[in-house]
This record gives C-alpha cells, sequence and structure tokens, in this order.
C-alpha cells in the first residue's frame, strides 16, 4: 500500500508508548504529518504522477466506444445495451482486485465505487488518525469522472476512433485514480488549516458558512505557483524530442492545457473536498451527519471488514 509521505500508517501490533520519549515521537510524528508543508510536498509529487498519466492517455484518440454503455459489451460482465461501459467495467475490476488488498483503508484512498467493495484478503492496518471521523464521508469521485469524461479528455485526446480500446480505458483508470488522490488530499490540507486557526474555522462551521470557509482556506499566492509548476512540468515531460528541427517545439499535452485543467477543475475539485471535509469537522464522532451514511458505511465497512480479517 502506498505509504502516506505525512502520515506514513502506524501499525496498529507496535506496543503503547512505553515511554515520555515514544509519546513525544508519535506526536512529532503527528504534526510532521500534519504540516502544510510537507502535505504540499505531496501534492507537488502527485502533479507529476497526473501530468505523465495525461501525456501517456493522449497516445490515443478519444475512443468514444469506450465510454458508451453497453457500446463494447464484456461476456460475464455485461451484455449489449448493458448500462455500463467498458471504462466503469474495468475500473470497477480493479478497485475489487485492490479493494481485497486494503488500498481503499489507507485514508488517502478514494474508490470509485466505495459502495461494491470487497472484504480483505490482508490483515488490517490501524492508521494514525490523522483525519477527523468525517473523512469516511467525503467523496466526490462522481464528479471527478464526470469531470474527467466532459471536460478534462477532450482537451488531451484527439477525436477519432483508433480502436485502442483496452490501452484508452488502461490510461483512464491510472489518471482518475492520480486525479482523485490528489483531490482527496484535501482533507489533510483542511485539517492542517483546521488546526492552525481552529477558532476561526469552528465558527464559520458551526454556521455552515460555507462560502466563507472557502474564502477562508483559499490561498491565491500558492495556487498561482501550482499553475505555474505544472505548466513546466508538462513543457519538460511532454516535448517531443523528435520535433523542433524546423523551429517548432511540440509536446504531446499542451503544457497551458494542463495549467487550465488545474485552474478550472483539479484546484477547485480540491477545495470543493476542503469545504465538504471542514462543514462536517465537528460533527460527533459517528462521522457525518445521516445523510451521508452511504459513503460513512462503506469505507467504515471495509475497515470492519479489516478487523474481522
Ligand atoms: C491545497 C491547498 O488549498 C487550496 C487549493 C490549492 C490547490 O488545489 O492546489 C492551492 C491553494 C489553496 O487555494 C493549499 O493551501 O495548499
Amino acid at each position: 500500500m502506498p505509504v502516506v509521505a505525512t502520515a506514513a500508517p502506524v501499525h496498529s501490533s507496535s506496543p503503547p508508548a512505553a515511554s515520555d520519549a515514544a509519546a513525544a515521537e508519535a506526536e512529532a510524528d503527528l504534526s510532521s504529518a500534519l504540516s502544510l508543508a510537507n502535505i504540499r510536498q505531496t501534492l507537488i509529487r502527485l502533479e507529476d504522477t497526473i501530468i505523465f498519466s495525461l501525456i501517456e492517455r493522449a497516445q490515443f484518440a478519444r475512443n468514444e466506444p469506450v465510454y458508451e454503455a453497453g457500446a463494447i459489451p464484456v461476456p460475464g460482465f455485461h451484455a449489449t445495451g448493458s448500462r455500463y461501459s467498458l471504462l466503469e467495467y474495468l475500473l470497477r475490476e480493479i478497485e475489487q482486485v485492490h479493494g481485497r488488498i486494503r488500498r481503499y483503508t489507507s485514508p488517502d484512498e478514494y474508490a470509485f465505487f466505495p459502495e461494491d467493495l470487497p472484504a480483505l484478503v490482508l490483515p488490517p492496518i490501524t492508521y494514525e488518525q490523522v483525519l477527523a471521523p468525517c473523512s469516511t464521508v467525503v467523496n466526490i469521485n462522481t464528479a471527478i469522472l464526470d469531470m474527467y469524461l466532459q471536460d478534462l479528455l477532450p482537451e488531451i485526446s484527439v477525436p477519432g476512433d483508433d480502436h485502442n480500446y483496452g490501452s484508452s480505458a488502461m490510461n483512464d483508470v491510472t489518471a482518475l485514480q492520480a486525479l482523485s488522490k490528489r483531490i482527496h488530499y484535501g482533507m489533510f490540507v483542511a485539517e492542517a488549516k483546521f488546526r492552525k486557526q481552529t477558532e476561526q474555522y469552528s465558527e464559520l462551521i458551526r454556521r455552515q458558512d460555507s462560502a466563507a470557509i472557502l474564502d477562508l482556506l483559499t490561498d491565491r499566492a500558492v495556487e498561482l505557483k501550482v499553475i505555474e509548476r505544472v505548466r513546466l512540468k508538462a513543457a519538460t515531460f511532454g516535448v517531443d524530442l523528435s520535433s523542433g528541427g524546423d523551429g517548432c517545439t511540440s509536446y504531446r499535452v499542451q503544457p497551458e492545457v494542463v495549467a487550465q485543467l488545474y485552474e478550472k477543475w483539479i484546484m477547485p475539485l480540491t477545495k470543493e473536498v476542503e469545504v465538504q471535509y471542514l462543514l462536517r469537522r465537528l460533527d460527533a464522532e459517528s462521522g457525518g451527519s445521516s445523510s451521508d451514511g452511504a459513503a460513512a458505511a462503506s469505507k467504515a465497512q471495509q475497515r470492519q471488514h479489516s478487523a474481522a480479517a
């Protein structure tokens, strides 16, 4: 399982802290895990993963049949006319396998189909409780999938059908999982900000003032640095080295497209996660209001599965 750089898993098998030094070390680990600088370093590392995944997907044409329900029948999974697309088939199947080896018990991993996660086949890991229980309730992967299909994919793939359906779907899944991880990492950012300005956020949370919370958590200077950095990374990682002979450099994904994706979609969705997490931050230990039951139940349920394993 990926070790969360800012909140490494603490295995429950370790003995309770026997000394003040151990308790101080655990406290230091937690404060390091929630330092905004460390969390931002993880977001910077995830930029590389996202940009390379977009470069890989951009090799293939749009391949619309991959996204049309029932357009590519998958024997045993669904017949022609089914409500599922090839992409959904692949995403669901991968989440089944990864789910069994406890990927989605990690606090930085969020499934696209959390309600369908299977029982674990590996013993559970108990992670340091860095986030509040409401983190099991926040999951915006439906919005991320919609954004990917409606707004992102048309920007990075040329129209047409080259029949590379399997490769397109595989690269889509890699990109979607990287985007989901980056956007849901907004919960670590939100927790760090909450702990730095507890009173200010608590007052806004008690009023459920989402607009004011969004305003308080927004850091435009950081956003502008992110946009510039991803534009430069895309130009560096994506340059077509076989081009340039005629003075015109070409790119596998246009750097400006990547910059715009961050500006218009990735950062706003990250802030949406931050706001949703903060709005529930003061909820009781139950992990969210009744209307959030399904998402909470699925993440908690898999953890419960793990307890039974
Ligand atoms: C992630 C943060 O919160 C917000 C979202 C950002 C992003 O998605 O990159 C950047 C700055 C903030 O507006 C942060 O403060 O680092």
